[in-house]
């Protein structure tokens, strides 16, 4: 049996890699789009999509209620993706979440729903293996060296900041140390942003450059030494495996898991 997957944010760059990979894996099959645009067509009524016969739907829960399908998969803009999300969990369809952006009370309020209908769901900050190996590591590091500052990299057109990644690596850190305030007492920031963005005393810088695609360094501090774990994701290649993972654990779930460390075997 096949696993369908409706996918949200088709024409985006990771839209368009996902629709690639599920067309072309005998495991999952294609069922429905969501888009801002295109109400009614089919994908393959659309110039540049791959010759699908799937229906388009700028409404979610039209698409919800109308499709059948196992699993959502959300890649679209954070303005939208939450709302995506709820609604998909609501009509108790599983969810696999690449969307960045959503508030700490966003992510809690979807465990609750999740959890509440037994719906599994996994919210991915990024679904690169190397990118969870990173964070991993910098967590563990954190516990021998507790200054640590997050310079996360990525292209120009990222909408939100500080990006998913970093702000789930400071997460992780934070379960290793005692929250801090790094740096002199007294410093005084003479140009606002200069000190990054301060998640409970860890310091989140944002570079959003053309030709950049997602780099995050993690640089943690000791007497005389420094720590740097880097990871660079040169293409959108790097991420489908981990999708690809992903929906195939969230199947098993009845809950909503925040982070792929916490599916990897
Ligand atoms: N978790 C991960 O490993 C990764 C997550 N991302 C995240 O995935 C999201 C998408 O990234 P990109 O593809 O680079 O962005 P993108 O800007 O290329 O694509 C976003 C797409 O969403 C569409 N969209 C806008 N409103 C919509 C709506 N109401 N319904 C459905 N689609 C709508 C846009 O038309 C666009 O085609 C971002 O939040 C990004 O941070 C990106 C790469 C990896
Ligand atoms: O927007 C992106 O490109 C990416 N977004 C995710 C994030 O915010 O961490 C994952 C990856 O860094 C690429």
């Amino acid at each position: 049996m096949t696993i369908k997957v409706i996918i949200s944010g088709p024409r985006g760059r990771m839209g368009r890699e996902a629709l690639d990979m599920i067309i072309n894996d005998k495991d999952l099959e294609l069922v429905a789009c969501i888009d801002r645009m295109n109400d009614g067509k089919r994908l393959s009524d659309v110039e540049g999509m791959p010759n699908v016969n799937v229906p388009i739907f700028v409404e979610p829960n039209q698409c919800f209620q109308s499709v059948s399908a196992d699993i959502f998969l959300e890649l679209s803009i954070p303005e939208v993706g939450f709302d995506h999300t709820k609604l998909a969990l609501m009509s108790k369809i599983k969810s696999v979440v690449g969307t960045s952006g959503f508030t700490s009370e966003q992510i809690d309020l979807l465990t609750n729903i999740a959890n509440e209908n037994k719906v599994g769901c996994i919210i991915a900050p990024n679904f690169a293996i190397g990118a969870v190996l990173m964070m991993q590591f910098a967590k563990k590091a954190a516990t021998y060296f507790s200054d640590v500052e997050i310079i996360e990299k990525h292209h120009d057109q990222k909408l939100d900041a500080p990006s998913g990644t970093a702000v789930k690596t400071a997460k992780m850190i934070q379960e290793s140390r005692q929250a801090k305030r790094q740096g002199h007492p007294n410093e005084k920031e003479t140009m606002d942003g200069a000190r990054g963005a301060d998640t409970e005393g860890i310091r989140i810088h944002s570079v959003r450059l053309p030709g950049l695609v997602a780099h995050q360094e993690v640089i943690l501090g000791g007497l005389g030494q420094t720590l740097t774990i880097t990871h660079d994701s040169y293409n959108r290649k790097s991420f489908m495996t981990g999708i690809k993972y992903a929906l195939g654990k969230v199947m098993q779930l009845e809950k909503l898991v925040y982070g792929m460390e916490n599916v990897m075997d």
